[in-house]
């Protein structure tokens, strides 16, 4: 489907971005452009990609117009620039309403003007019933999108989004901090051992973005059942793997912070379509003339109950184990620390 097509990633210099740059660069795609802020970045993988079909914009989606000059003959956007970190949003709310609301709603005007056949918009749990500024905020984006999405005919623009949970390994998240804590040989700053987290790898975000490229329709949420671990197996996972003895340090919760994170809210979880591998959250399509819906109201909300990384498949630390083993990242910090 990618034949002969330009695709556009939004903040395409990070994990994501790389991680589907690896999936396209041996297909018949014909041009990826990266958009993004960051011009060290884009340097970075220009020398490391060293190909005509990645070309490099840089801009803003705080900017409309650096969008707009990036659009052209674009055929498909992954929107995954954003504000991710959750304690920084907390001191900052207003850069994470600049970034991943506004920002959203540009890039989806910029391509239902530039005539974009399909935009996936990357979300996560922590918008599934948000308590921090990043939740709430990536809440707000995934309702700018359902909205914007009836604005367009499917035929001309499909908009539609994923949901997903703590990618492992990603750029400064819990696993690389955790690694470098213990080649420094230092304690492991565990915040709460009994937090859950969904765990994914990075192939697996870039697989159900695909699935929503494939099968997501105007509105949908996409989401992928995926297990969980506690934060202190985790750690203990890693230290099994490389075989050190660490001290374990509970810092304490962080600003915002959840014990646990829902990918589909009770009232999702009622309306979702089981898929298989994934749920498939479908846009409200009732209009504001509520008075002819009556009878489709919710009776059965109660019975039903939320998909939480409480009540999904926990994986013990052997689990953990060769879950992480599955990334090459780990793999490779385990080799060198091994030769050392
Ligand atoms: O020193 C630390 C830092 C974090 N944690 C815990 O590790 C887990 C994961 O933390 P982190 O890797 O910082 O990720 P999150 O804050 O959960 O957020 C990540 O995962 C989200 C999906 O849930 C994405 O939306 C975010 O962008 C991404 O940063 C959490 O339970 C933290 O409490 C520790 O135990 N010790």
């Amino acid at each position: 489907m990618f034949d002969g097509k330009t695709l556009f990633i939004s903040g395409g210099t990070g994990s994501f971005g790389n991680a589907v740059l690896r999936r396209f660069l041996s297909t018949d795609i014909r041009e990826i452009r990266i958009f993004s802020r960051d011009e060290k970045k884009q340097d970075d993988m220009r020398r490391l990609y060293k190909t005509d079909k990645i070309k490099y914009y840089i801009g803003d989606v705080r900017d409309i117009q650096s969008i707009k000059n990036a659009i052209y003959g674009v055929d498909y956007i992954f929107h995954a620039a954003a504000l991710k970190q959750v304690p920084s949003c907390e001191f900052f709310p207003l850069e994470a309403v600049k970034t991943n609301i506004i920002g959203t709603d540009h890039i989806l005007t910029a391509a239902i003007d530039g005539g974009v056949k399909k935009v996936i918009c990357l979300s996560t749990d922590k918008a599934a019933y948000p308590i921090n500024a990043m939740g709430i905020s990536k809440a707000m984006m995934e309702k700018v999108f359902i909205a914007k999405s009836k604005t367009v005919d499917p035929k001309r623009c499909v908009i539609c989004g994923t949901r997903y949970g703590n990618v492992l390994a990603s750029r400064g998240s819990i696993v690389p901090l955790f690694i470098e804590q213990i080649k420094a040989g230092i304690p492991l700053t565990v915040t709460n051992p009994d937090m859950t987290r969904f765990l994914m790898s990075l192939e697996e975000a870039v697989e159900l973005v695909m699935y929503a490229f494939e099968q997501g329709q105007a509105g949908d949420i996409m989401v992928q059942k995926s297990p969980a671990s506690t934060i202190g197996d985790l750690a203990h996972a890693l230290l099994e793997l490389f075989e050190v003895d660490n001290e374990i340090r509970i810092i304490g919760t962080r600003h915002g912070e959840k014990l646990y994170e829902t990918l589909l809210t009770k009232e999702e979880y009622y309306v979702a379509e089981d898929m298989g591998d994934f749920y498939r959250i479908p846009a409200d399509t009732r209009d504001l003339n509520y008075d002819k819906y009556f009878i489709e109201g919710n009776q059965k909300l109660s019975k039903d109950d939320e998909y939480n990384s409480n009540n999904t498949k926990r994986l013990d630390i052997d689990q953990i184990k060769t879950k992480l083993l599955e990334l090459q990242y780990v793999r490779d910090e385990l080799n060198s620390w091994k030769q050392s």
